[in-house]
This record gives C-alpha cells, sequence and structure tokens, in this order.
C-alpha cells in the first residue's frame, strides 16, 4: 500500500465550492454559495429569534498556514484574528473565525467592532470586493460545534483584506430544518 500524506486533522481542507456541489443539498447551496451578508441572511431566516454576535476572542496573533497562504501573507506574520459565534435566540449557528493582515490594518477600527458584526461593516463599503467562495468538511479548528459545511473568502476593499471562515452548525440545521448535507 502506498503512504498517503499525513493531514493534522484540525487543518481545513479547502476546495473550490464547485468541487463539493454534487455533495451539497439545494437548501443548504442556497445557504453556502449566497454572496450577500450572512448575519443578514441569518437574522431573516431566525425570524423573531434575536440575532446576536458572541465574541469568543480578538487579538493579534500568527495567522495558520493555510489562512497566510489564502491572503498571500508571508509565514509568521502577525495579523488581527477575531473569533465569533452568530448566535439566534443565545444558540450558536454559525462559529466564525476572520483574518486581517495589520499592515492593511491602518485607518481601519476594527477592533471597535466587538460584538458588532463585521458584516455589518464590510458591506456598507462601496467598492468592496469578495473572492471565490471554497468549502471544507472539517470542523472549525477554534470552536466544539460540529456541522455540514465550512466556507471561506477574503473580502477587499481598496488596501483592507480579510479572510473570513464561516463554519454552519448541526444547532443550525436542526432549527431551520436543513438536511445533513
Ligand atoms: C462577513 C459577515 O460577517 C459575519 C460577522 C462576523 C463577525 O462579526 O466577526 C464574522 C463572519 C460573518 O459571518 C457577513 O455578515 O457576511
Amino acid at each position: 500500500m502506498r503512504d498517503r500524506p499525513l493531514h493534522p486533522i484540525a487543518i481545513p481542507h479547502w476546495q473550490p465550492a464547485a468541487a463539493f456541489r454534487p455533495l451539497i443539498s439545494a437548501p443548504w447551496w442556497q445557504w453556502l454559495a449566497s454572496q450577500d451578508s450572512l448575519t443578514e441572511r441569518l437574522t431573516a431566516a431566525g425570524d423573531a429569534r434575536p440575532f446576536r454576535v458572541r465574541l469568543l476572542s480578538q487579538r493579534l496573533g500568527v495567522p495558520r498556514r493555510d489562512e497566510a497562504q489564502a491572503l498571500g501573507l508571508a509565514p509568521r506574520r502577525l495579523a488581527w484574528l477575531r473569533e465569533v459565534a452568530l448566535c439566534l435566540d443565545e444558540r450558536p449557528w454559525v462559529v466564525a473565525r476572520s483574518v486581517a493582515p495589520l499592515t492593511q490594518l491602518r485607518g481601519q477600527r476594527l477592533d471597535g467592532l466587538g460584538e458588532r458584526s463585521l458584516g455589518s461593516w464590510l458591506f456598507r463599503q462601496p467598492d468592496l470586493e469578495r473572492g471565490p467562495i471554497e468549502l471544507t468538511r472539517r470542523p472549525a479548528p477554534f470552536h466544539p460545534g460540529r456541522g455540514p459545511w465550512g466556507r471561506r473568502s477574503v473580502f477587499r476593499h481598496g488596501d483592507f483584506a480579510v479572510l473570513v471562515q464561516e463554519y454552519f452548525l448541526a444547532s443550525m440545521a436542526e432549527a431551520l430544518g436543513l438536511p445533513s448535507r
């Protein structure tokens, strides 16, 4: 038997969304492929449930290797790291980790976001561009919640770039009656 390369389980394995398409049910595809604000979609889907961003962590740190690669950042460079749970009725439906290179952070007051949604700020930027969406079946490496899919894409506005990684949890599928994948 040939040796297979070893992938530590905690490192997400990202693929272009199209590569996973045959495995994705139509309702999940709507969630994964959408280009607009997830904050707004969740708020709408949650119906009367109150939406809240729960801040898990916000700090300077070294991005993971796959994150640095996605941003075209040299290894071991410090970046702004933010981890949140997007909650409906205090239950996490999505957990997200965002990574922004420091060199492009000048002038951006992201530290002040607190429990306001990053999306509510991002989608107000008129020149916002979103890179291709990639997917993983691996769970969030920073949170115990489990779910069917994770997705990521890079947002750019002027010199500012941020990699947003969003992991959809089983609790969301359950609450909305979505299929398992
Ligand atoms: C990028 C968006 O913002 C959401 C809010 C986040 C935050 O506040 O840290 C992180 C990821 C997103 O799911 C969005 O609404 O699409």
